[in-house]
């Protein structure tokens, strides 16, 4: 196949609720929407992860739509392309970046599927026909809305939570919450809030059983966090710091790491969203995935992604409806006690809802 046009969309929603974190709190998503198109029409679409500003990893949507239009479209352009993995070896000259590579190859693996009639979930070779899905809490006011707010999801079905914690708001949070829900299968979040100095305190979250302690550390540190994790009993789980197999590789063979969060705009595409997974299945390391306040099609991708065997634990995946008061996908990303169904029809297997995606366009671009 051939890719013979891209349009790239600037995206602007809002969320229903603000989300907070040990690093700020957003409430207007803006990010890339990507649609690819083949010699005979087809499309396939992407959605970049990427934030307005560069508080969760160096990528915002004004870089990602730089090197997109500037580096990946024409490198990829017209290109005769048998298989989505090929992207990435095309993409391998320019560094990092992930986000922005990620949004193309999610776009391309999307039309690949459609092109072979397969769900995108067959196509990375995922099995299950529903995905058990857990919820992300932002930080919130106080102990009191916090439990309410948990209690609310729990309600839904959502099967673990996961709550955000920096220092001054982590044990008494965590003690709160354990109190309120002694068997709920509960995580904490901490977007690299501590450093070793914090050791004690950490230490005192291990009383509490939680299923693990994502990125404690520094967003680029893979040699603390093992001298961490041979202090803690509870499992850390890394995210910011992973960006590649070769990191997995890295993290676990120093012991930084017993659980991955795998996201696919860090890992830079599904391709290598995959081949971290297989790395962890034979290595005995449980992955989830993570989430980036997504829209419908970033949504989607995800949802084809934990179908694969070794996502263990529920990941951050939760319905449209928790985020958005209209998603730009039909139908909706629906959960239903806790699971979500994940479609049979080809390639993501949502359809772009035109109406709504125009009503949230602020500007877009057509590469041919
Ligand atoms: O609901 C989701 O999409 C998950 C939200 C979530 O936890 C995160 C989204 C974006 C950046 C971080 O704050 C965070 C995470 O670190 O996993
Ligand atoms: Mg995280």
């Amino acid at each position: 196949m051939q890719i013979k046009k891209v349009t790239v969309r600037k995206m602007k929603m809002r969320m229903k609720e603000p989300f907070a974190t040990s690093f700020g709190t957003m409430q207007d998503k803006q990010f890339l929407l990507l649609e690819v198109k083949d010699e005979k029409g087809n499309t396939g679409w992407g959605e970049s992860v990427a934030f307005d500003a560069p508080w969760y990893t160096e990528e915002t949507v004004e870089t990602n739509l730089h090197m997109i239009r500037d580096f990946l479209i024409p490198v990829l352009l017209g290109k005769e392309i048998t298989h989505p993995d090929e992207v990435g070896a095309l993409f391998s000259p320019i560094r990092k970046n992930n986000m922005a590579k990620a949004a193309i190859e999610g776009a391309v693996w999307d039309l690949y599927a459609k092109r072979k009639g397969i769900p995108l979930a067959e196509a990375i070779g995922g099995n299950r026909e529903r995905i058990e899905v857990g919820i992300s809490i932002g930080i919130q006011e106080n102990l009191a809305r916090l439990i309410e707010k948990v209690q609310g999801y729990l309600d839904e079905g959502y099967k673990r939570i996961k709550v955000k914690i920096k220092p001054g708001a982590d044990i008494d949070v965590i003690r709160g919450l354990r109190e309120a829900f002694p068997n709920v299968p509960l995580m904490a979040d901490a977007n690299s809030a501590y450093s070793l100095d914090n050791i004690d305190l950490l230490k005192q979250l291990d009383v509490f059983d939680l299923l693990m302690i994502e990125q404690p550390l520094a967003y680029d540190d893979i040699f603390d966090h093992a001298v961490l994790q041979k202090e803690l009993k509870t499992p850390i789980c890394l995210d910011e710091s992973i960006l590649s197999l070769e990191d997995v590789r890295k993290a676990v063979e120093m012991g930084s790491t017993k659980v991955i969060n795998v996201k696919i705009g860090r890992v830079g595409g599904l391709s290598e969203a995959k081949r971290i997974h297989d790395y962890c299945m034979a290595n005995g390391i449980p992955v989830w995935c993570g989430g980036m306040l997504e829209a419908g099609i970033g949504r989607a991708h995800n949802i084809a992604l934990t179908t694969l065997p070794n996502f263990v634990f529920p990941g951050d995946t939760a319905g449209s409806s928790r985020y958005w008061e209209k998603d730009i996908i039909k139908p909706e990303v629906v959960v239903e006690d806790g699971f979500i169904t994940v479609p049979d029809e080809p390639g993501i297997g949502y359809t772009p809802d035109f109406q709504t995606i125009d009503e949230f366009t602020t500007a877009s671009y057509h590469f041919e």
